[in-house]
C-alpha cells in the first residue's frame, strides 16, 4: 500500500494548494496559539476553502477547550482532528469526528497499551518526545522502536525531511508520514522545493 503523506503547519492558501498539486493526502491546520504555525479560524477557512476534492484537512489542536474547538469545526471544514496534548480517549471521540491521537515517543511508552486506550482513534501518530514541547519539535526519535505491529495505524512524525523520509518509510514501513518543519522556509512558510523532495523521497519507496 502507498505511504500516505500529510503536510502539517500550513499558514498559507498557496502552501496548501502546492501541496495539493504535489499529490499530498491531508494538509493540517495548528490551532494551538502557542505555536509558531498557529491559524485563526479565518485564516483557516481561507486557506481550505474551494480546495479539490479528495485531499483531507486535518485540525491539530493541544489540550483545546472543548467550546473553543467546537468553533472552530462550525467555522472551518475540518475532515479530522488530531490531538497533541493530554487528551482522554473519551475527550478525543466527544465531538463525533474522526480523530487521530499523537503520542509522544517518551520512554517506556506503551504503544500497544495506548493502541487499546485509544480504540475510536482512526491512527496513532508517533512524534518525538521533548519534556515539555508538545509537538513539532522538527527532531527525529529512534524508529527502531516502533513495534512491527500495532492494532492500530501509523503515522509517523517528528523530524521528518526530504534527506531522512526514504530511509524512515523502508524501516518503518508506517499507513502515512506527517512532516512540519522539515519542509519549511521559514516557521509556518513552506518550501515548495523541499516539500517536492520529501513527496519524491517517499515515492521512491512505495
Ligand atoms: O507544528 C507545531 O508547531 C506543533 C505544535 C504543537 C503540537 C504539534 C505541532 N506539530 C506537529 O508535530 C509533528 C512533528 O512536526 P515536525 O515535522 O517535527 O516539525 C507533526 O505532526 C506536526 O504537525
Amino acid at each position: 500500500m502507498r505511504t500516505r503523506v500529510k503536510f502539517c503547519g500550513i499558514t498559507r492558501r498557496e502552501d496548501a494548494l502546492q501541496a495539493v498539486r504535489l499529490g499530498a493526502d491531508a494538509i493540517g491546520l495548528v490551532f494551538y496559539s502557542e505555536s509558531p504555525r498557529a491559524v485563526s479560524p479565518q485564516q483557516a477557512y481561507q486557506i481550505v476553502r474551494e480546495l479539490p476534492p479528495f485531499v483531507t484537512v486535518v485540525g491539530l489542536f493541544v489540550n483545546a477547550a472543548p467550546g473553543y474547538l467546537q468553533q472552530i469545526l462550525e467555522r472551518v471544514p475540518i475532515d479530522i482532528l488530531q490531538f497533541h496534548g493530554e487528551e482522554p480517549p473519551e475527550d478525543c471521540s466527544h465531538y463525533g469526528r474522526a480523530y487521530i491521537k499523537a503520542i509522544r515517543m517518551a520512554e517506556g511508552v506503551d504503544l500497544p497499551g495506548l493502541a487499546q486506550s485509544y480504540g475510536s482513534a482512526s491512527a496513532l501518530l508517533l512524534d518525538t518526545y521533548q519534556a515539555g514541547v508538545p509537538g513539532g519539535t522538527g527532531r527525529a526519535f529512534d524508529w527502531g522502536r516502533v513495534p512491527k505491529s500495532l492494532s492500530k495505524a501509523v503515522i509517523l512524525a517528528g523530524g521528518l525531511t526530504p534527506e531522512n523520509i526514504a530511509q524512515a518509510v523502508k524501516q518503518v514501513r508506517p499507513y502515512a508520514v506527517d512532516v512540519s518543519g522539515g519542509v519549511e522556509r521559514v516557521k509556518g512558510v513552506k518550501d515548495a522545493a523541499k516539500m517536492a523532495a520529501f513527496m519524491r523521497g517517499v515515492d521512491s519507496v512505495n
